[in-house]
């Protein structure tokens, strides 16, 4: 049976965080660099905006076969035919995702505190995200800074695919895969990388070492 999530380097992308570059542009040179998988992250878009934007990434990703994940946004991750969502404790529940969009290759589920292992959220969702690893100035609403020990704790108490997300960058991700983290998630190292093909090739290079 095809694994549902095999993917080991994930960039999580917004039009706005590319700094004036093309997004797609990035997008297109990351995967070349060796991303295997994009979510698109739009915080601030509206439905609409949101849409286009996810039309535009998927168009770029099907000629490499690359999956597009949806972040949040249900009614757009459907719309679009993306491979999957992304969703974390404050947005729509893996399980009402599950009973709502029947053909949804995967569901990723962030884990900000260790209790949520033991929940039915976890086992609605195909990957869970060690959310985050590091502390990083992308994304500020946190809760745990899990560092390397968390990864690992997260790795005793399930099989489930681990992305590990939060300040992954090319001199931690080694560790990070050692700690027990099946995939890396980037915004910055590569969406602010002078160079996005090569930043991803060298995060790759680093993930394969590790495993
Ligand atoms: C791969 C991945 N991991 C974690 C997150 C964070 O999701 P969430 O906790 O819902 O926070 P927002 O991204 O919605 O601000 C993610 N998006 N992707
Ligand atoms: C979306 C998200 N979820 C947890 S940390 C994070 C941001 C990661 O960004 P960066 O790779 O720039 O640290
Ligand atoms: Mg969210």
């Amino acid at each position: 049976m095809k694994e549902v999530f095999p993917y080991k380097l994930y960039l999580v992308i917004s039009e706005e965080g590319c700094a004036g570059r093309d997004f797609l542009q990035v997008a297109e040179q990351a995967i070349l660099g060796g991303v295997d998988i994009v979510q698109l992250r739009e915080k601030k878009a509206s439905n609409s905006k949101f849409r286009e934007i996810a039309f535009r990434l998927q168009e770029v990703l099907v000629k490499t076969d690359t999956p597009l994940i949806i972040n949040d946004n249900l009614e757009v991750a459907q719309h679009v035919g993306a491979y999957g969502i992304h969703v974390g404790n404050n947005d729509v529940t893996p399980s009402q995702i599950r009973a709502v969009w029947k053909d949804c290759k995967s569901i990723g589920y962030s884990i900000e505190y260790l209790a949520q292992m033991k929940s039915k959220e976890v086992a609605a969702s195909d990957c869970l995200a060690v959310s985050p690893v590091f502390k990083t100035p992308t994304k500020i609403d946190t809760i745990t800074e899990w560092g390397l020990e968390g990864v690992s704790q997260i790795r005793r108490e399930t099989n489930k695919p681990l992305i590990a997300i939060g300040n992954m960058n090319s001199d931690n991700v080694f560790e990070v895969v050692k700690a027990g983290a099946d995939c890396i998630a980037v915004v910055s190292a590569i969406c602010a990388a002078k160079d996005p093909a090569m930043a991803a090739f060298t995060l790759r290079n680093q993930i394969e070492k590790a495993l």
